[in-house]
């Protein structure tokens, strides 16, 4: 309780006047003002983060949560609740898309049990158990609120300890079987929009599974009435472990101040409470894709962030993290390493910006 509380206490917004250097930076370069798009609101917010112009990243580490949910056995998803426990292994043996992609991007991976049903007997595998998997959302809530915090509090203390090893980068990432009805929970139950709305298909489902699957979230929220004033009741009640988890990976990096990914629908329900907590998160997030589950859009727009890549992904595990770090990288190598308008000689008082106005460098 009291790392979470002084964790919610320190978390300050990104430096406005780095993020404005940076601007002046951007907006001095070679290149019609604004030209290159996102890649310029990503410089400019990697610069709010450091507190520094230039920056480079270092190390790149994707936290990964794992965990079971006790709602698979209202046969909402497609798959075998044992696959989390396989999956989660099979992290630690390269051979996952989130391994592959990782690895193609020279990113490393923190694999963390948060509670998965059966123990992991694995030294890859941060044991960070809380329980064996959580309770059936539809019949009572998933955890107390001490589990939730205690599941929070795991994510930033992983966190704390990449930051001290050197990370300057991290991405968020999942694996529990279920997640996507307790995702699609929390959306609703934060959004107050229809389950309707917020539900997908996860990794998989027949027409009549769907339907099933709608109708044991709307159980889930009218047996439970999570207050959405009050996250940790949220979480607890409708949510999992791996949520919670990232949920505290999201504080603790806006904490120490590290840029920090958003993956998928899982990680982006996370994304949602932590911001709900505090709003000063969101200058530390970065999203990697829209998930094709259909509540990550409103995800998005109830935080105001643009994901950066839409290519219909629906994996987890962190899988689109390596892909955004590839783009951050670009950015910041272009904002560090483009000339300027005095280097390249050229006279820059006709500059104007996209929306007519004159540019004064
Ligand atoms: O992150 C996403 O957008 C996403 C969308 C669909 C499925 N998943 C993954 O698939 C699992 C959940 O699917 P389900 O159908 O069991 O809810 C879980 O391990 C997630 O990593 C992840
Ligand atoms: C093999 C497999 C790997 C996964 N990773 C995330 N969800 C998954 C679902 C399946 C089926």
């Amino acid at each position: 309780m009291k790392l979470f509380e002084e964790t919610l206490r320190e978390i300050y917004p990104g430096d406005k006047d780095a993020e404005k250097k940076a601007w002046d930076r951007l907006n001095g370069l070679t290149k019609p003002i604004g030209s290159l798009g996102e890649l310029e609101d990503i410089a400019a917010k990697f610069a709010g983060i450091t507190g520094k112009v230039f920056n480079e990243i270092e190390k790149k580490n994707i936290v990964i949560m794992c965990g079971d949910n006790g709602v698979v056995e209202e046969g909402v998803s497609s798959c075998p609740q044992d696959l989390t426990y396989i999956v989660t292994n099979n992290f630690t043996r390269g051979i996952t898309g989130v391994n592959v992609l990782a690895k193609f991007y020279k990113s490393d991976i923190t694999v963390v049990d948060v509670g998965v049903k059966k123990k992991i007997d694995n030294p890859k595998v941060i044991d960070k158990r809380v329980m064996e998997g959580t309770n059936n959302i539809v019949k009572g809530p998933a955890m107390t609120r001490e589990q939730c915090i205690e599941a929070i509090e795991a994510g930033i203390d992983i966190v704390e300890k990449l930051v001290k090893s050197g990370y300057s980068i991290l991405g968020t990432g999942e694996m529990g079987i279920g997640n996507t009805t307790t995702s699609a929970a929390i959306i609703s139950a934060i959004t107050g929009l229809s389950v309707e709305k917020t539900v997908g298909k996860g990794s998989a489902l027949t027409a009549e599974a769907f339907e099933n699957k709608k109708k044991v979230i709307q159980k889930a929220l009218d047996v439970n009435k999570p207050n959405e004033e009050d996250i940790i009741d949220v979480i607890s009640k409708v949510g999992g472990l791996d949520i919670a988890g990232l949920c505290g990976a999201f504080l603790g990096a806006a904490r120490y101040k590290v840029p920090i990914v958003i993956d998928g629908i899982i990680a982006s329900a996370a994304a949602l409470c932590a911001y709900k907590l505090n709003k000063n998160v969101k200058d530390y997030m970065f999203p990697s894709h829209l998930s094709a589950e259909p509540g990550a859009i409103y995800v998005m727009k109830e935080i105001g962030l643009t994901p950066m890549l839409n290519l219909r992904m629906r994996l987890g595990e962190g899988s689109g993290c390596p892909l955004a770090f590839s783009i951050i990288e670009s950015a910041l190598y272009t904002i560090n390493n483009m000339g300027t308008f005095d280097d390249a000689n050229i006279v820059t008082d006709y500059l104007i910006d996209y929306e007519g106005n004159k540019v004064i460098n």
